[in-house]
């Protein structure tokens, strides 16, 4: 039996999973995270109080010990300024993924430790089983609608060993059952929405904030202007609505395929295989990290571009800089540079990395 530190995020899956970890037989205290209280007066809904109100509930009813942990400053440092300049810069981030190896698995792990705990667990939708090395493995999540392995993708081997996803086992009905058996005040709370901590607010929103509009052109694949758009930093190649480009063919819309920075012009196509570079199947992926696995030799594995995407048959060779060359077995639409692919061998999470490079 383990001693364990819960994130109690105020949701009921967290809520769960507390209370399977004292089924179980643990010695489980849980913690909130204070990441973001929005003190900059960014539009939208601010949930972190009522959420920190709900964890404190239910820590209460378990009866377990609960800490708030002020994580404000490197939340700032990690994943906002990461989000701003990453956006900035062009690329299109993933702070959710970024956030699990960062922040719950980084410097809340870390403080887990510190404080004599040997696990950190959270409410994630994946599972966790120990290999004969005495390593851990994470597999896809039980339910596979809610499966989030995918958002562990950048978890290293150290942070998977001491991690704990027991709702991951379950259904969702059955993980609001447990909460339910509990009598939790979290059991028939509506699930959270919005960018990782930060809420519900629009991306676009957020980043506006940080990033003044730099207004140009919106051309089509052969140069000809279609319209104006707000700043390329809005925009994500394969993006179909919000450029303001209507399309006069049926059933066939326009969507975004390129940004050139140097003109400042957003470039736009039909959503269709022959357009200019809305497929690609050959990539580099950087800031490639593996759980229980070394990628030191070429092998065929599957990649999932992105979180409700399929994961599909790639090769990939790995390169003297540490990165890793990429071939997709069929072209994938719309990737970006910044977003994350995650590696699994079945329903096995070997890792990730960073497109870095499409083409
Ligand atoms: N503010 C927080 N404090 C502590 N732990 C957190 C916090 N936010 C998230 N977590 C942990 O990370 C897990 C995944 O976070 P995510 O935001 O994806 O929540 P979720 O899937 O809606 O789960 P939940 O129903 O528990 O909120 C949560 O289940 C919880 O264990």
């Amino acid at each position: 039996m383990a001693k364990v530190l819960v994130g109690l995020s105020g949701g009921v899956d967290s809520s769960a999973a507390a209370a399977m970890l004292i089924e179980q037989g643990h010695e489980v205290s849980g913690a909130f995270m204070k990441n973001w209280i929005n003190s900059e007066g960014l539009p939208g809904d601010c949930p972190w109080e009522t959420d920190l109100e709900d964890a404190l509930a239910v820590a209460r009813k378990l009866k377990i010990e609960f800490r708030v942990v002020d994580l404000i400053d490197q939340y700032k440092e990690r994943i906002v300024d990461y989000l701003v300049e990453g956006y900035r810069s062009g690329i299109t981030p993933n702070p959710d993924v970024w956030c699990n190896r960062e922040m719950k698995f980084g410097v809340f792990l870390d403080y887990a430790l510190g404080q004599g705990f040997e696990s950190v667990a959270t409410g994630h939708y994946a599972r966790k089983r120990t290999l004969s090395d005495g390593h851990a493995a994470i597999l896809r999540g039980a339910d596979p609608n809610k499966d989030q392995s995918y958002f562990l993708a950048l978890m290293t081997s150290f942070q998977a060993d001491r991690a704990m996803f027991p709702a991951g086992e379950l259904l969702k009905p059955e993980v609001r059952e447990v909460a339910r058996r509990h009598d939790l005040p979290t059991a028939a709370k509506k699930d959270s929405q919005g960018i990782c901590f930060i809420g519900d607010i629009k991306m676009s929103d957020f980043i506006s904030h940080y990033i003044p509009d730099k207004p140009g052109e919106i051309v089509d694949v052969h140069g000809k202007v279609m319209g104006q758009h707000r700043g390329l930093h809005l925009y994500t190649l394969g993006q179909r609505k919000g450029h303001g480009v209507a399309s006069p063919r049926e059933g066939m819309a326009y969507v975004v395929v390129a940004k050139d920075v140097e003109k400042n012009q957003l470039v736009v196509g039909w959503d269709e295989s022959e357009t200019p570079g809305l497929y690609a199947s050959e990539c580099v992926i950087g800031s490639v990290s593996t759980i229980g696995v070394n990628f030191d030799a070429p092998r065929w594995l599957e990649a999932q571009p992105r979180y409700r995407a399929k994961a599909e048959r790639a090769h990939i060779t790995p390169r003297e800089d540490g990165k890793l060359d990429l071939r997709f077995q069929t072209p994938q639409r719309a990737i970006a540079a910044g977003q994350i692919c995650a590696f699994y061998d079945g329903g096995r999470l070997l890792g990730g990395g960073v497109f870095e490079q499409v083409k």
